[in-house]
């Protein structure tokens, strides 16, 4: 079976993964995002930052989270804080940000928008970029998981491009919660709702947002910061970088670490343009090593 295959090489190659307020828009703003002046691309290229949020209160309990709307933690709100400064270091001005409607990325944006005195930046908020919807499995302890179902079930729900995890059922202590949530008062339409994800399923609803919102914007020659999550930014990775399904399964992005995108003008990454970390490689390498340890037994 295909999936079996894919679980077994997501378990042995793990290592090798390094290596290689409720202003809510369905659609793109009127006339797209205005911000100032247009960063002129350097050399006919574009560049563009994407950064997954800080750790969520849930991430610190390592729960299955998706589209349940959970706060930062402290660790997360400092992680948002020091993304800002790496950023204004290296001296990034944005003119325009995108983010999900989940709390935890908008206060990922919030912060580092804070440390770059760029508050007033135009900010498009959709559900498009939200985390993927982890149906049966929200709300659960992944290592308690991993104890009920074994680790290379577990891996697969996690990671495999198209194994959906089980649907969300009314007896979930979050399905009311998460599909009544003011926050999807703009769509997705209660009939569309999912029940469900795999990262199959987000990239379809999240490249569409990608081609007819960010790219015209880069386009335009604005500056782009993306402030998302884990699986709906590996979709964009996996487009980007034209990575095969089993290839994506290797990728675990770690939490408030910008990375960058240097796109030319078929928006394909230039030479050694892809997944650039604004950080130093052996804290990356660990915090993604962190982020796939969180489905293995302790
Ligand atoms: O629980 C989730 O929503 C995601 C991200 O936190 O987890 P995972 O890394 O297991 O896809």
């Amino acid at each position: 079976m295909l999936w079996k295959r894919s679980a077994k090489f997501l378990i042995q190659h793990q290592h090798k993964a390094y290596k290689m307020s409720c202003r809510v828009k369905e659609s793109c703003p009127p006339g797209g995002a205005r911000g100032g002046p247009p960063a002129a691309p350097v050399s006919g290229a574009y560049k563009i930052i994407m950064v997954r949020h800080g750790e969520s209160e849930w991430n610190q309990k390592n729960l299955f989270c998706g589209w349940y709307n959970a706060e930062l933690s402290d660790r997360g709100r400092e992680e948002a804080q020091k993304a800002g400064k790496s950023l204004k270091d290296a001296g990034h001005k944005f003119d325009v940000a995108f983010t999900s409607v989940l709390k935890r990325a908008n206060n990922t944006l919030d912060g580092i928008l804070k440390e770059l005195g760029q508050q007033n930046i135009p900010i498009t908020k959709t559900w498009r970029l939200n985390e993927r919807h982890y149906g049966g499995l929200t709300g659960l302890n992944k290592v308690d998981t991993v104890e009920k179902y074994g680790e290379e079930q577990v891996a697969i729900w996690r990671r495999s491009f198209d194994v959906p995890p089980p649907p969300i059922t009314p007896d979930n202590p979050y399905y009311d919660v998460i599909l009544n949530d003011p926050i999807y008062c703009e769509g997705p339409p209660k009939d569309q709702f999912p029940m469900f994800e795999s990262l199959k399923l987000t990239i379809e609803r999240t490249l569409p947002f990608w081609n007819d919102c960010v790219v015209p914007e880069m386009k335009a020659g604005k500056s782009v910061l993306i402030a998302a999550h884990g699986n709906s930014l590996r979709g964009i990775v996996k487009h980007l970088d034209q990575m095969s399904n089993d290839e994506i399964m290797l990728l675990n992005l770690p939490t408030g670490i910008p990375f960058m995108y240097t796109l030319d003008e078929q928006f394909k990454p230039v030479p050694n343009g892809s997944l650039q970390f604004l950080g130093d490689p052996e804290t990356v390498r660990k915090a993604m090593e962190e982020v796939a340890n969180q489905g293995k037994k302790k």
